[in-house]
């Protein structure tokens, strides 16, 4: 269980802040063999690294047996109401009435116009940029679209309050907890403060404007939560709110941003399926009904190769490498006993990395013809009653997204070979530095 007090923190910082972040699990494998759990100690507290999809998948829909186990660290920051610390009706609760606008073909279907324009202004504003961070921008895109599902009502201005912060937030999630200036962890504390307060700030006006204004119709995501009562009449609280909004923004903009971001990078680095792709986005323009102007929902579902290199990005990047629970009792898993009050590290990245489901794990390759999916192998959006509720939401901004840059654009990288930061989060260390040129004006 590694060092005193640190315990395995020091090797997986070093595995992760190295070009081999798969070396920190590969030393467990060599000293224990593929056992598929391995005793750690992580982020403070005794856990068990769960790496097998048996195992994962075990864990994530054995609600009886486990619940969400963030570090407390996390829930500093995220918020101790927000969704990693809400459970049983109250999570079944906030969960219907967030996922149930952005899911479903009637309200994705009204946020693909919206996706749509707004990725079409953005790729034309950028090939007119010159040198951008590539990363950083599609970052913005993404907090746009996911402010107007949440607070479409507010301006530029909170958006802009709100932006800066959530980087400074992100880098602080992973980061060792070390309170004092010049850590991530400190920086990230800041920016949460900030962020309550900006979010606050809306919550007490849009409680003002109702009272004077009682039938005024809901406008977005936060009027909803005001009038929100559960089935015995509980409203929520001011905390409950901002602490669901900073978590929901937060998920619901860096995870899509980076992905979409690597799926046209690996598109742009192989040449034959970026051809492949583009014939396909190709057709569907050729098979529009004459007068349909733009995408819809229907076109974007039949695109099947697309989805494949949407699946295959969501594999290789595997935005969120692992999460967390805890055990409500001692539980056998695979064999193994799970002590009470142990975490469990459910590791997504073992699983998409795992050889024997998919070889040459490291390749990008949407052709795996010969994969057959197994539950439990392929996890992006996590499983169980956790299952990401914002995934339909998010296949669509990177399809949308990608479906433009195929047919229009290519990226052009000032350092093609940037090394890889893992954390928070693996992207170039360059945000992606280069430059979108257009290439055709087909649509
Ligand atoms: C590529 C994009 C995304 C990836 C890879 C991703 C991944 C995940 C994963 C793995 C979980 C499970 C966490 C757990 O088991 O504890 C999760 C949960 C969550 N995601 Fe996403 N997500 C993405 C996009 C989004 C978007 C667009 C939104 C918002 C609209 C969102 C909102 C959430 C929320 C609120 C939860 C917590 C759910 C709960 O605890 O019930 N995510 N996500």
């Amino acid at each position: 269980m590694g060092w005193p007090f640190f315990g395995n923190m020091f090797s997986f910082n070093k595995a992760f802040n190295s070009s081999n972040p798969d070396s920190f699990l590969s030393n467990f494998v060599n000293r224990f063999g593929r056992t598929g759990m391995y005793k750690a100690y992580m982020y403070g507290n005794p856990s068990i690294i769960v790496t097998s999809p048996e195992a994962c998948r075990k864990v994530l829909t054995d609600d009886g047996a486990f619940r969400p186990g963030w570090p407390t660290s996390t829930l500093i920051l995220m918020g101790r109401k927000s969704f990693a610390n809400i459970f049983y009706n109250d999570h079944k609760w906030l969960r219907k009435l967030t996922a149930a606008p952005i899911n479903g073909f009637e309200a994705l279907t009204m946020y693909t116009k919206y996706i749509e324009e707004n990725v079409v202004t953005a790729l034309d504003s950028w090939a007119d940029m010159g040198q951008i961070e590539f990363l950083t921008e599609l970052r913005r895109l993404t907090f746009k679209i996911i402010m107007h599902i949440f607070l479409s009502s507010e301006g530029y201005h909170v958006r802009e309050a709100l932006e800066k912060d959530y980087t400074l937030l992100n880098y602080g999630v992973r980061a060792m907890t070390i309170n004092l200036p010049g850590f991530a962890y400190y920086n990230a504390l800041k920016a949460r403060k900030n962020l309550v307060a900006v979010l606050q700030r809306v919550v007490t006006r849009r409680r003002a404007q109702k009272r004077e204004n009682p039938s005024c119709p809901n406008k977005d995501m936060m009027d909803n939560h005001l009038d929100a009562a559960d089935e015995n009449g509980r409203r929520l609280d001011d905390e409950e709110i901002v602490d669901i909004l900073i978590m929901y923004l937060n998920a619901g903009h860096e995870s899509s941003g980076h992905t979409t971001m690597w799926a046209a990078l690996f598109l742009q680095q192989n040449p034959r399926t970026f051809e492949k792709a583009k014939a396909e986005q190709e057709e569907t323009v050729r098979n529009r009904p004459t007068g349909q102007k733009g995408l819809t929902l229907e076109e974007i579902r039949e695109m099947v190769y697309l989805h494949k290199v949407i699946d295959e990005t969501l594999r290789v990047v595997t935005f969120s490498l692992s999460v967390f629970r805890e055990a409500k009792k001692d539980v056998k898993v695979c064999g193994y006993t799970i002590p009470k009050g142990w975490k469990a590290l459910v590791w997504f990245r073992s699983i998409h990395y795992d050889p024997e489901t998919w070889p040459e794990p490291k390749k990008f390759n949407p052709s795996r013809d010969n994969f057959k999916p197994k539950a439990g192998n392929f996890m992006p959006f996590g499983g169980g009653s956790r299952l990401c509720p914002g995934n339909d939401l998010a296949k669509l901004e990177i399809a949308v997204f990608l479906h433009y840059f195929l047919l229009n654009y290519e990226l052009e990288r000032d350092n093609p070979d940037s090394p890889v930061m893992f954390l928070p989060h693996t992207r170039p260390k360059d945000n992606c530095l280069g430059r979108i040129r257009r290439v055709s004006s087909q649509t």
